[in-house]
């Protein structure tokens, strides 16, 4: 198939037919290696999917927008809608993969008898969430391509050759590389032909697939047109693309022209950014902020008070910023002020109530939308006077809580530290306690959340 060269498809003419997008949003990101999806890292305090998102709102010929999002992250994508007023958007859930998330997508302009559901579009666009850097001129090249050949793709040369391999893992050929391109999106095509195509998918094609241009084709015999686009339709796979991302976006100022919806955005991105050479940015930064300060909780028993204080002493020696508070008001400047992380030092098993209370101040407050809030349960075992089980009821219920807890982007940490009398081994227990506490706050490996670390 070969690419249709840009000059055949004008882009100045006008789009007289209806045209919505699906953005699949179900992914958890795992090659990032961060704990939260990509499409939700924030750059510049917004999240990556509501730069998706603006893209997309701000041509004027596309009507509605339906994200596909994984069932944990429903209440968050909803919060994201309604605080940067994404009124075009509908969120549906997601499926295991994605071509299934895509599929439910689609299903959302079908369920016609829904209240406000979105009206069935000509052409339906299905673009990447985490492919922020999506021009309207080439919308409209995809749109009347899909409108007139049925199906449209994004299309880019191949940086590297393509071999095919032996199944001993050697080399079978070399494919011509002049004669492939990189499928990318946004994809575009007529609703009715994706629609039923993703009707007739194998559970193979829902499993393994990658391609809808492939089941159009399969399908529904649509021999897509592919267009080839600029680059900035890359997508963000890696951990350094979250860099790059966020390297384009402040350069680009897009958020500064991005605050107004209603001006015709004429800013054009960077054609590219030499992944090689990128300077650590703000996403490093975000993720050291975010590691740099600590809420100690400690109620008003005196060993608590007292531990809080010691905490605040060598976690401070480590460039931490550390406040120590009795209790946390929700009227206190603390929700509304930077990204804290919570560290809450107590004595016996009524803590959990604490932490309940805690979980739930920070959903009303929308405190842990754009960045995940560490919680670190630091219980002092004063063993002689716990009384029996109050560490089983401890470890059962930070892991019940943190499940809970996990949903709303919070994760939840236990450590049960041995309350020394000597002054020596108390001081090297608190040495170790500040080692661990940096560790969770810096790592913020979902893998610990839930469970009962032991100094
Ligand atoms: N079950 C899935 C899987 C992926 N996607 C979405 O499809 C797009 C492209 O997929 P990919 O880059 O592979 O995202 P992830 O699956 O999240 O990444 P990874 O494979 O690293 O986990 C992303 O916007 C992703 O959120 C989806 O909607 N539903
Ligand atoms: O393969 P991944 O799941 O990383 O991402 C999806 C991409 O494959 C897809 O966006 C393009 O190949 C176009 O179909």
């Amino acid at each position: 198939m070969e690419a249709d060269s840009n000059e055949q498809i004008s882009g100045s003419c006008s789009i007289d037919f209806t045209v919505a997008v699906v953005l699949p949003a179900g992914g958890s990101g795992e090659r990032t290696g961060l704990s939260t999806p990509k499409q939700f890292c924030t750059f510049l305090n917004r999240p990556l999917i509501s730069y998706t998102i603006q893209a997309f709102e701000r041509v004027g010929w596309i009507e509605h927008i339906v994200v596909v999002v994984a069932k944990d992250n429903l209440d968050l994508m909803v919060t994201i809608v309604q605080q940067f007023g994404h009124n075009k958007v509908k969120v549906v859930l997601g499926g295991s993969t994605r071509h299934r998330s895509i599929f439910n997508g689609l299903k959302a302009f079908e369920a016609t008898g829904e209240e406000c559901a979105p009206t069935k579009p000509k052409v339906v666009i299905i673009h990447d969430a985490v492919r922020p850097f999506v021009e309207e001129d080439f919308l409209v090249k995809i749109a009347v391509a899909a409108k007139e050949q049925g199906a449209a793709g994004a299309v880019r040369p191949l940086v590297s050759t393509v071999i095919a391999t032996t199944s001993e893992g050697y080399l079978d050929h070399s494919l011509e590389r002049s004669k492939y391109r990189a499928s990318e999106m946004p994809q575009g095509f007529l609703y009715d032909i994706i629609y039923q195509a993703y009707l007739q998918c194998s559970e193979a094609d829902f499993e393994f697939g990658t391609e809808c241009l492939h089941l159009a084709l399969q399908y529904c015999g649509t021999n897509a047109r592919l267009i080839e686009g600029p680059p900035t339709l890359w997508k963000v796979t890696y951990k350094r693309d979250l860099f790059a991302a966020e390297s384009i976006i402040k350069e680009s100022g897009t958020t500064k022209k991005m605050t107004d919806k209603n001006k015709q955005c004429s800013g054009t991105m960077p054609a590219f950014v030499d992944l090689d050479n990128i300077v650590f940015s703000h996403l490093v930064e975000t993720e050291e902020t975010l590691s740099q300060t600590a809420c100690v909780v400690t109620g008003v028993c005196e060993e608590s008070v007292q531990l809080a204080h010691a905490l605040q002493k060598t976690l401070g020696a480590q460039d931490m910023q550390v406040d120590v508070v009795s209790t946390l008001l929700r009227s206190s400047g603390t929700f509304n002020s930077k990204n804290w992380n919570f560290i809450h030092v107590a004595m016996n098993s009524s803590c959990l109530a604490d932490l309940g209370e805690l979980v739930k101040t920070f959903e009303e407050t929308g405190y842990a939308v754009l960045n995940p809030v560490v919680l670190i349960l630091v219980h002092l075992d004063v063993s002689e006077q716990s009384p029996t089980g109050e560490r089983a009821a401890v470890l059962g219920g930070v892991r019940d809580l943190a499940t809970e807890a996990k949903q709303r982007n919070i994760l939840l940490y236990g450590i049960l530290l041995n309350h020394v009398k000597d002054a020596e081994q108390r001081e090297e227990a608190v040495q170790k306690l500040s080692q661990i506490i940096m560790a969770l706050i810096k790592e913020r490996n979902p893998a610990l959340t839930g469970q009962l670390l032991w100094v």
